[in-house]
């Protein structure tokens, strides 16, 4: 294995070929350029960790470059080579950005170890680099499944405006993928690496979202015992994504408007305003321009919110992108539940394509998961499908009756589950209560 790659600079080819073969014989691989230009165009191909340049070169200086380089290749190390005597520059290239300089005619227990300090880390900031736009990776727009033109149209939207600090109001049905789009915008943000703060406004009572999103002071109210941080103060320097925005209550809009007008708001019980840093996306499945029309949504906030949009197509307006995201789900949730199942029939196919996709994307993948847990072989066929998914009057009279269907698909279910009540009343989608009821209707064992 080579131990990195190595790039000298020198119009010199004597020295070049020497040092070349120098660092080549130490298991470096070596790449040689005469001058910038050249340089640079063996820089857009590989990777290089660590250059040698020199200072005199036909079209640069090395001193120069070595701020450039910096520049546009941050993880890379370089060590500029000085004419004999000429600290100045070497100085001046560590000013630059360097790792260090040597001198021209240095001996090689010196050139080694230097060229392995930088080598070192280099690779450190390579390995770093790379780790991290793994994790950012699951979080990006490469996370959002679909092919169709108006799911492209929304991330070629978000990706634009990813890069800026504008407000954005994230449009779509239930499911529909809006704090996907939220997180990725983030993620492709210059606030990355720092928080993103998602918040459910219909999670909360009236006085509990305050408390929860501006934070109190210790005695505000009964119960507020010590000084408490909000949402907003988390989420400083990053984002924070309001969910569901259409259910906040009128007079905390007001609050709100106010923090996207000044970035400023008060913690409950304080006197003093807090500023904060950051970017705010919210997201909503209601009719908001509506709304405000109606004046059950204040039309000044809404304006302030909607100046940047982003619609999310329902799953029923880009059908064509069922099956790529069944595939998806089923590659994710098979592992996940420990079952070898490597594909779905075409019936299955064809059952998921004729669906009616009230809860869109968060449906397609729980009827996945539902029919991963259930199924015995390898391949999804359509009996794990839930029963709205068959269509009994197209293949002639059902063999059994509905009650019939009902205690035996509960049965499996329950089955599936080893018998844990909550978690299968979860999948059948009604109350524990309910459950119980049938079971006892049915006599299930
Ligand atoms: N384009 C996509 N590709 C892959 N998975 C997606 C995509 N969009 C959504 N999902 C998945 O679908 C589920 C629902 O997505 P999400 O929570 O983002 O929807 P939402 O619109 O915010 O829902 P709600 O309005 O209920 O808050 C999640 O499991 C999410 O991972």
């Amino acid at each position: 294995m080579t131990q990195g790659t190595i790039l000298i600079i020198d119009d010199e080819a004597q020295l070049r070929k020497l040092l070349a073969r120098l660092l080549t014989l130490e298991g470096y691989t070596v790449l040689e350029a005469p001058d910038a230009r050249s340089a640079h165009k063996l820089l857009e191909k590989s990777e290089v960790h660590v250059i040698l340049s020199d200072v005199k070169l036909p079209d640069a200086n090395g001193v120069e470059l070595t701020r450039q380089l910096k520049s546009s290749h941050p993880d890379t190390e370089i060590l500029v080579l000085t004419a004999y005597g000429n600290i100045a520059d070497g100085v001046q290239a560590i000013k630059n950005g360097a790792f260090d300089y040597l001198t021209k005619g240095d001996d090689n227990n010196r050139i080694l170890p230097l060229v392995s300090k930088a080598m070192d880390k280099a690779r450190l900031q390579f390995r770093v680099r790379s780790l991290e736009e793994k994790l950012g990776g699951k979080h990006d727009f490469s996370q959002v499944i679909g092919q169709s033109p108006r799911i492209l149209e929304a991330v070629n939207l978000a990706r634009k405006v990813a890069a800026t600090d504008a407000t954005v109001l994230l449009l779509g049905e239930t499911g529909s993928g809006k704090e996907v789009f939220a997180q990725a915008i983030h993620r492709a943000s210059a606030r990355s690496g720092q928080p993103f703060v998602a918040v459910n406004c219909s999670a909360f009572g009236k006085e509990i979202l305050e408390s929860e999103l501006f934070g109190h002071k210790a005695g505000a109210f009964t119960g507020a015992v010590k000084d408490k941080k909000g949402f907003l103060e988390e989420a400083n320097n990053g984002t924070i994504f309001l969910d569901e925005i259409g259910e906040m209550a009128l007079d905390l809009q007001a609050k709100l408007l106010r923090v996207l007008e000044t970035r400023e708001f008060y913690k409950v019980g304080d006197s003093k305003p807090l500023k904060v840093n950051i970017r705010i996306l919210a997201a909503t499945n209601r009719d908001l321009e509506k709304e405000a029309e109606k004046g059950t949504f204040r039309a000044d906030l809404y304006y302030r919110l909607s100046a940047f949009m982003i619609q999310l197509p329902a799953l029923n307006e880009r059908r064509q992108d069922v099956p790529l995201l069944a595939d998806h789900f089923l590659a994710q949730l098979a592992p996940k539940n420990a079952k070898r199942i490597t594909g779905m029939t075409a019936a299955f196919r064809q059952a998921l394509e004729n669906h009616h996709w009230r809860g869109n994307i968060r449906e397609l993948r729980n009827v996945i998961e539902r029919a991963v847990i259930l199924a015995d072989g390898n391949e999804l066929d359509i009996d794990v499908l839930p029963l709205e998914f068959t269509h009994p009057e197209n293949d002639g009279p059902a063999p059994l009756s509905l009650a019939d269907m009902e205690k035996k698909h509960i049965t499996r279910v329950l089955q599936a589950v080893n018998g844990n009540k909550t978690r299968a009343a979860e999948m059948l989608q009604i109350g524990l209560t309910t459950l119980y009821n049938k079971i006892k209707e049915y006599n299930i064992r």
